[in-house]
């Protein structure tokens, strides 16, 4: 099983990260897990920090020859931020031997986990709450997980995903979706993100990029930001991943919480999801065949998932993500020192993530899919798993 943990603080020295559980034999540099850290970094809407960080992981163990060894992978990646003391305010993390001087933060933003993170461990100061809950972790998250990207892309499993919406532009509905994106699958679902890093908004439709950037111009300038709606695809699965079995084996399940771990994410929908509801029976269940000695489906609606369990069908999966909370058009709040209401104030943040946090959201849902693979064909080697994958498909 494939577990791994993040430690590090937003303008601390470094990230770090342990990916535990990696079978030995796996093919991996630090250039693959790069090419995900840096279009993590990429999207119209992003803030003054991506444009200085230069997001590299740097492996110290785990490798040897260019292959892992089946042991704990551990990873670095340092702060630009922490060195340069450029935002505005003391970027306190590196003046610890100057912790009197250094004003306290009291106001606490809507939408953050400012207010109760300070409640919850007792600060009269939400630094150390905006360090740790930042998103600013998602960089070593999506290093982590690239580890399980590449090792399921070892076994022909691609994952790819695009910007359905951000703010009032988006696609209208199901079918518009699909008559895009099914074509990209077909190729594999990688074809679907290489084709949406076209665009700096991560959206497959050229004349929906143009009015998402200009949603953002205008909401930029009003100091308001913007969340949006997102689609995962997943190409490549065998039938019967995950189970019906117990509550905590179904893969929509597992997959669902990995989404929602991520910051700022309000929902999930597999498949039709919520437009399930609006309709009748015979327009949502996918009818079965059986064509050239395989059991086929008419069409996808389910996601790819039934019974908590991979149909062989491409995952396909929504996400939702709400407007950044830290805004330069204040919102009310209260002073937490002097309990007097007050207005919000502004510190540098994204206008609109939605684009980079697409490339979280790929990411995330690695791990499930990789550790859900190794229940099924599991083995200490790649060769091992090899031959557990070719037993079972003769
Ligand atoms: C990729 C990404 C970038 C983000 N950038 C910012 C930002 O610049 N400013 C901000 O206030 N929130 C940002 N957020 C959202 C906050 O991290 C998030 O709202 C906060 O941690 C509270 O957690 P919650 O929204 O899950 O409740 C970002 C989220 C993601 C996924
Ligand atoms: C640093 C990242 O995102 C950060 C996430 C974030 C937040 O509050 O979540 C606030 C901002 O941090 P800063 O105030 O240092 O600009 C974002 O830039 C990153 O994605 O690597």
């Amino acid at each position: 099983m494939i577990r791994y943990i993040t430690a590090g603080e937003s303008h601390g020295p470094s990230l770090t990260g342990i990916v535990e559980g990696v079978p030995a034999g796996l093919p991996l540099t630090e250039d693959e897990i790069a090419t995900h850290l840096v279009r993590r970094q990429q999207g119209y809407g992003r803030g003054g920090r991506m444009a200085f960080e230069k997001d590299f992981a740097t492996i110290s163990s785990g490798l040897r020859f260019g292959k892992t060894m089946g042991g704990p992978i551990a990873m670095s990646m340092p702060n630009r931020a922490f060195e340069k003391d450029d935002a505005g305010w003391p970027t306190v993390m590196n003046k610890k031997e100057e912790a009197e001087g250094i004003e306290k933060i009291t106001l606490p933003r809507p939408g953050h986990a400012d207010l109760v993170g300070a409640q919850k461990y007792k600060f009269d100061d939400i630094r150390p709450v905006i360090e740790r809950s930042s998103a600013r972790e998602t960089a070593m998250r999506v290093a982590c997980c690239s580890i399980a990207r590449e090792f399921l892309k070892h076994f022909g499993i691609e994952i790819g995903g695009h910007v359905l919406r951000i703010g009032s532009v988006g696609f209208e509905g199901w079918d518009e979706v699909r008559s895009i994106a099914d074509p990209l699958a077909e190729h594999g679902a990688e074809a679907i993100y290489k084709a949406a890093d076209e665009s700096d908004v991560r959206c497959l439709d050229e004349e929906l990029s143009e009015q998402m950037r200009e949603e953002i111009k205008v909401r930029r300038k009003e100091g308001s930001s913007l969340g949006g709606i997102y689609e995962i695809v997943i190409t490549g699965l065998p039938v019967g991943l995950g189970s019906y079995v117990h509550w905590d084996r179904k893969l929509d399940g597992q997959l669902a919480q990995a989404i929602m771990s991520t910051q700022a994410m309000k929902g999930v929908e597999i498949g039709l999801g919520f437009e399930a509801g609006h309709r009748p029976g015979h327009e949502v269940h996918d009818e079965i065949t059986y064509e050239e000695n395989d059991f086929k489906r008419r069409s996808n609606r389910m996601g790819g998932i039934e019974g908590g369990m991979s149909t062989g069908m491409p995952i396909i999966l929504r996400g939702v993500m709400k407007p950044i909370p830290t805004m330069l058009n204040p919102l009310s709040t209260v002073d937490m020192k002097t309990k007097e209401e007050t207005e919000t104030r502004y510190e540098r943040s994204d206008v609109c993530a939605l684009p980079r946090a697409v490339v979280v959201a790929e990411s995330v849902l690695a791990p499930v899919l990789a550790n859900a693979f190794l229940e099924k064909f599991g083995g200490d080697s790649i060769e091992d798993i090899e031959a557990n994958v070719k037993a079972a498909t003769q």
